[in-house]
């Protein structure tokens, strides 16, 4: 029996399947570039009471939509909610990124609270529902939602750092010196995530897509426990309970070991970071998995030629099999608002 196609061109693609055009949306789609949510954020307070104000949360996660049309909407929140929902202090200083109180040890794990009953997520989740029902009349239903969650490693590589790391140091000694307490820190956030991710969907998400920021730090001998592991289970997880989404998984600069993915039929599409060479991503991933990427953020930034070439030179290497066009990583601040227009225009174009 075949069932109808989706009204989403980006739901088509997640299936497998060709598509008459390429869908678009772009990481951080939501954000500074843009004068309207700079409006929002202004009238806010702090970067985590936006994420927790569903009527903000939702007006801001649905600007990009009004305004450019993209296939898909991705919940505005961040990563680091979990971590604040397990009961960990977690605070953005203007300018300097993420702090959080570090987590180190099993009396530290032993304070955080139960994984499945994530009570201060419960506005994100509104935002959720808001937004579903909000894009049922918006582009007649056909821009689909996107929730989201970082992996395993990468949340607890905040939360054992307590902020961003180069390399990500602390989390990787920690992997040498006590892997039993990593390995049950992971093991909650994989359980965290994963009843995340199902009310995230049982509140509209369509497709949820899980950050794995820092898996290049991982030394090969490292990596399947990990990453690989963790992110395995956690999608296993998701899509034993709502098999009906769909799973994104972006291993941002894990170069040839994204294959390693393509052993998990349960994931229906890998992101790729703006250092993929395309053409080897058409070859080694395309005829297994649906791909999505990867612009560099700095030649939308750059616009011109550089955007021009850019767009073309992926559009041609992928266009054969499914994809779904985004930037390699997130939209960078400055980037002109005239600039994504242009790329909208371009990938449209096709
Ligand atoms: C590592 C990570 C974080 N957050 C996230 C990741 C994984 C992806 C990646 O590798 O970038 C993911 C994230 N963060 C945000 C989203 C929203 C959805 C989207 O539009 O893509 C998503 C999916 C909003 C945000 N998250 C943050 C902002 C900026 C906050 C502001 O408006 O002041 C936004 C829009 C803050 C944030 N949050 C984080 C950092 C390091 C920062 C500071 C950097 C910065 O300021 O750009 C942690």
């Amino acid at each position: 029996m075949r069932t109808d196609p989706d009204p989403s061109l980006f739901i088509q693609a997640l299936r497998g399947e060709r598509t008459e055009r390429t869908p678009l949306w772009m990481m951080r789609q939501a954000g500074r570039y843009l004068p309207e949510y700079r409006d929002v954020r202004a009238r806010a307070g702090s970067f985590l009471d936006l994420c927790y104000t569903p009527e903000l949360a939702t007006e801001v996660t649905l600007q990009p939509i009004r305004r450019f049309g993209f296939d898909a909407a991705i919940l505005f929140s961040d990563i680091l909610v979990v971590p604040h929902a397990l009961g960990q202090n977690v605070w953005f200083a203007e300018g300097e990124g993420p702090r959080l109180d570090p987590v180190t040890d099993a009396e530290g794990l032993a304070r955080l609270g139960d994984p499945t009953d994530l009570r201060r997520l419960d506005p994100v989740i509104e935002t959720v529902s808001r937004v579903r029902a909000d894009l049922r009349t918006l582009n007649g239903g056909a821009t689909a939602l996107i929730g989201f969650c970082g992996a395993p490693w990468t949340v607890a590589s905040y939360m054992i750092a307590g902020k961003g790391t180069p390399d990500q140091a602390p989390v990787r000694l920690k992997a040498y010196q006590d892997p039993q307490f990593l390995q049950a820190l992971v093991d909650l956030l994989v359980e965290a995530s994963a009843s995340y991710l199902v009310r995230q969907i049982d509140a509209g998400a369509q497709a949820v897509q899980i950050f794995e920021s820092f898996g290049s730090a991982l030394p090969p001998a490292l990596f399947d426990r990990w990453c690989l592991e963790p992110v395995t289970k956690l999608v296993r997880k998701v899509k034993g309970a709502r098999p009906e989404a769909h799973v994104i998984v972006f291993a941002r600069g894990v170069a040839g070991r994204l294959t390693r993915f393509t052993d998990v039929p349960e994931i229906s599409a890998l992101g790729l970071d703006w250092s993929i060479d395309v053409n080897w991503a058409a070859q080694a991933l395309q005829p297994r998995v649906t791909v999505q990427g990867n612009l560099d953020p700095l030649a939308l930034m750059a616009g011109g030629d550089a955007l021009a070439r850019g767009v073309r030179d992926i559009l041609d290497a992928l266009s054969g099999g499914p994809h779904i066009f985004n930037l390699g990583h997130g939209i960078q601040p400055p980037t002109p608002v005239a600039h994504v227009e242009e790329l909208v225009r371009l990938v449209r174009a096709g």
